[in-house]
């Protein structure tokens, strides 16, 4: 398989639940191509169809319609209307290409770590010294090389799913679906898994397909990004893109409470030098990303337009490589000074939307 072409294919994915009362179309004609070595985030709400999409990649759910390829191989495929899958006992084998991961870590209590991790190699013929040593490897990887012999309930939450994904491993897939992982793990926690994931998406050159509610687990590092609503995936992009330049409101939400700009909207509102604020000074907030943030912002509306900014809340981010930033800041000047300033600034891709008061 050439480096170009998707190691995830998807075509015109329809699910549809046929209940006794009601039917239900969880995942609408959904396409979606996933390259080898991307981190490709699926972010949606609670109910929005992504673990039924993603479930079609593995056939853990069979679409009624539409194409599934992985790694060149068709799993289901749709004639006409008419979808036929893949036989089962080949099914196994595509499968074990596909690892899976879950928010509540679906261990064996009953097992230690080492049998866990083991359990989906164990009916390969392996000595004891290679089991030890492939349990061995597949701690080390995970950064739990002395629990072997303990039991899950010995372990924390962040622990259990570095056994689930020593496990997931075992079988040495090329793809790893993380489906809510971290949903159920405090912030430092999930950052230590998120780097762990990217951790072996470097070194294995895993691809990782992450579904989350949390746009937060997606920027620290996914590549790609698609948003989901309603069955349907609704905009998608790269990283960058979507942090930059979000078309739908409901990505703009996803990304506003990652990057913290909601609450901080909410509380530059309440500051009395806001809500007293007298024409033509104005309340902006001022986005950028990438070559813009070289030039020195703040300073060049004061040296060259005589305008002064007044910051209230600031967020920049480092994604993939790029700094993104928000400002909502004050700028106070003349009203010509203001206006020059801000057509200026745009003009250097710098976004600016004004929150409070007006240029006439
Ligand atoms: N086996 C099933 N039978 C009937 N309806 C289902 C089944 N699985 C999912 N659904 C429905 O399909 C829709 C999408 O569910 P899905 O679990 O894919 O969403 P999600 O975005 O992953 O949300 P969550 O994170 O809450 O699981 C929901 O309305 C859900 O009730």
């Amino acid at each position: 398989m050439s480096e170009k072409s998707p190691i995830i294919k998807l075509e015109n994915i329809d699910v549809i639940f046929e209940q006794k009362k009601q039917t239900i179309h969880a995942v609408k004609d959904v396409s979606l191509d996933i390259y080898p070595g991307d981190i490709y985030g699926i972010v949606g709400y609670s109910g929005a169809g992504k673990s039924t999409l993603v479930r079609t990649i593995n056939l853990l759910q069979k679409p009624t319609h539409g194409n599934v390829i992985v790694s060149g191989t068709n799993l289901a495929t749709d004639n006409n209307g008419l979808e036929s899958y893949i036989p089962n006992k080949d099914l196994r084998n595509e499968r074990k290409k596909i690892g899976m991961i879950f928010q509540h870590f679906n261990l064996m209590n009953e097992r230690t770590v080492a049998q866990n991790v083991l359990f989906p190699i164990a009916h390969l013929k392996l000595t004891k010294d290679q089991r030890q040593q492939k349990v061995n490897e597949l701690l080390d990887l995970v950064g739990l090389a002395d629990r072997a012999n303990a039991y899950p309930s010995q372990l924390s939450g962040g622990q259990k799913q570095r056994v689930a994904i020593a496990r997931a491993l075992a079988s040495e897939p090329e793809i790893l679906i993380s489906d809510e992982a971290t949903s159920a793990l405090d912030p430092k926690t999930t950052n230590s898994i998120l780097l762990l994931l990217k951790k072996l998406n470097v070194e294995l050159g895993l691809t990782i397909v992450l579904i989350t509610h949390e746009m937060q687990a997606v920027k620290e590092i996914a590549n790609k990004v698609a948003v989901m609503e309603n069955g349907e995936v609704i905009e998608r992009g790269s990283l960058l893109e979507i942090f930059t330049a979000p078309e739908k409101q409901l990505t703009k939400d996803f990304i506003d409470t990652a990057t913290n700009l909601e609450d901080g909207l909410r509380k530059v509102q309440n500051q009395g030098i806001v809500q007293n604020l007298q024409s033509p000074d104005i309340l902006v907030q001022l986005s950028y990303a990438g070559a813009s943030t070289d030039e020195p912002l703040i300073s060049t509306l004061f040296k060259e337009f005589n305008v002064s900014a007044n910051i209230l809340f600031g967020n920049v981010e480092i994604l993939q490589n790029t700094p993104v930033g928000t400002l909502i800041t004050i700028l106070s000047g003349q009203q010509q000074d203001i206006k020059t300033a801000i057509a200026s600034i745009e003009q250097n891709g710098v976004e600016v939307k004004i929150l409070k008061g007006a240029l006439a």
